[in-house]
């Protein structure tokens, strides 16, 4: 779940890029990447780690120019190497760059089309490489020197009727101007704002809403499914539809999970959203746990709080904040790697006793993916004193994998995978387990925008929405993509060659 964004700005963007990927850090932690373009010529950074850490002084000095964007990784394609930080760029036609959101279930098949059509060499695994070379390839049918909105908006066209997947991306093209794009079903999150000054009015793109907010910028409205979106250099902005059919089925897993609660996608506050599935699912525990002597609620830090908050308030029972975060970890789940996720768990949390001795606790979560957070929490809840410990989730059962950017390539790795309630209970050490269910799920994040009548809920349901997954599908990507996979191609394509970004100078 990567965060992306792009300015076309009047004045250097680099700092607001900067502080735009810093609130978008919650999407990605692995790499991070800005690309500029000045006098016709780009300046990249990337490499693997924080934003702090990827960006020093002297890197920020040498991306000058007024229009870039920038890119936070968490891989769910190819391997872990800097060399697959974004953005990525290709010199023909004109030179581009791209920064990607999201993942194509197609990427084989696309890699094979450029190489038999295109004659394109991609140097990386990267899905997203292969994106901006079949952008590339389009744009590269068009005979002129200099692209019109129209002959943009047809290339665009193309590349979603070849690609398959969830796709929010931003692309750079030397001497026109910046395009953004979103997939006809709008899986991944693209909004878009401005800001007038006195040069004139400067356009924004990103993945959630809060970097708009934070860089000054007034939001416009979300990028449609299908949709393409142009800015010149100049700053005149062209849109339109390139999808034939699109129908919007945002991932519900943004709402539970990735998204800043203080985000609003698809024209739903992803925190009124959290707040509502508080309700439900406090509802539903007053329904069917009446006889569990519940004596706290107390929240498993930090995407649940709000939603803890809310279940407390529905029970009519205390809230207290018995865990304590540790504010120099990240986020568990989107780190690689199950034995870094399974100790950043204990290292990230710990437990005050005092709300804990001689209490039965309700634990919330809002999600139970691969149990490595609840089995723990559980343990330490009763090491610190719990007499009984109650768990619930507000998302369902996870139990199929996610093709579309999140990395959950491995049902096998999923904790509900072919396992009920009661199972899931025993392994996670818990007197008792309670989840949300699907349909109250949906209403709780549909209630915010009744427009939206789809979401992305393959997780829960193995609907996959493409239309293009089968199992033979999945079998191939869990062998790919699972974690001992994953790791032994992160070894490999360490020794490898890195084709970008030179280090130079000093260490200021
Ligand atoms: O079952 P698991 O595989 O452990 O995954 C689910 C957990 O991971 C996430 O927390 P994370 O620490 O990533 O981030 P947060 O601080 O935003 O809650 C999520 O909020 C759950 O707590
Ligand atoms: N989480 C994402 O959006 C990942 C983008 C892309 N598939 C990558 O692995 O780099
Ligand atoms: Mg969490």
């Amino acid at each position: 779940m990567c965060g992306i964004v792009g300015i076309v700005g009047k004045t250097p963007v680099n700092q607001a890029i900067y502080d735009g990927l810093t609130v978008l850090q919650h999407r990605g932690q692995d790499a991070a990447g800005i690309i500029t373009i000045n006098n016709n010529t780009f300046s990249l950074r990337k490499d693997n780690g924080l934003v702090k850490d990827v960006f020093h002084t002297r890197h920020m000095k040498r991306l000058e120019g007024h229009i870039g964007i920038g890119h936070v990784r968490y891989p769910t394609a190819g391997s872990s190497s800097s060399a697959e930080a974004q953005p990525f760029y290709v010199n023909s036609p004109f030179g581009i760059a791209l920064a990607h959101n999201g993942n194509l279930t197609n990427a084989e098949q696309l890699k094979e089309l450029l190489f038999t059509q295109a004659r394109r060499h991609v140097n990386t695994t990267s899905d997203s490489e292969i994106l901006l070379n079949i952008l590339a390839h389009e744009l590269s049918k068009i005979d002129k020197l200099r692209y019109e909105a129209e002959d943009i908006f047809k290339a665009i066209s193309a590349v979603n009727g070849l690609v398959s997947g969830g796709y929010a991306s931003i692309a750079m093209i030397i001497g026109h101007g910046m395009l953004a794009f979103r997939d006809p079903h709008g899986i991944r999150p693209l909004v878009f704002g401005k800001r007038e000054t006195e040069r004139g009015v400067e356009y924004m793109f990103a993945s959630e809403s809060v970097a708009l907010q934070t860089d000054g910028f007034e939001f416009i409205r979300d990028v449609a499914p299908g949709e393409a979106i142009y800015v010149t250099e100049d700053g005149e902005l062209f849109t339109q539809m390139c999808a034939e059919k699109t129908k919007l089925a945002p991932c519900i897993f943004e709402f539970v999970y990735f998204a800043r609660p203080d985000s609003v996608i698809d024209k739903m506050s992803v925190y009124a959203t959290r707040v509502n599935m508080g309700t439900k699912l406090g509802e539903k525990i007053a329904r069917e746990w009446g006889d569990k002597d519940i004596d706290v609620v107390i929240p498993i830090p930090e995407t649940s709080c709000d939603i803890a908050l809310e279940i407390a308030s529905v029970l009519q029972l205390p809230y207290r904040q018995g865990f304590v975060k540790n504010r120099y970890i990240g986020r568990t789940f989107i780190m690689p790697g199950q034995e870094l996720r399974k100790k950043s768990v204990r290292r990230k949390l710990n437990a005050i006793d005092r709300e804990f001795k001689g209490k039965n606790v309700l634990l919330v979560d809002d999600s139970i993916v691969r149990g490595t957070t609840s089995a723990q929490i559980v343990e330490m809840a009763r090491e610190a004193g719990a007499k009984k410990v109650y768990f619930a989730s507000a998302a369902p059962e996870v139990r199929f994998p996610n093709v579309y950017g999140i990395d959950m390539p491995s049902a096998a790795e999923l904790i509900a995978h072919g396992r009920e309630v009661e199972d899931i209970n025993a392994y996670i050490g818990a007197d008792g387990l309670i989840y949300q269910s699907l349909n109250d799920l949906i209403a709780a994040v549909g209630q915010e925008n009744p427009e939206v009548t789809a979401f992305e809920t393959a997780v829960f349901d193995g609907k996959y929405i493409t239309g293009d997954i089968d199992q033979t599908y999945l079998n191939r990507i869990d062998a790919q993509r699972n974690d001992k996979a994953k790791s032994s191609r992160d070894m490999a394509m360490s020794a490898g060659l890195e084709l970008h970004n030179q280090e130079t100078g000093s260490n200021d």
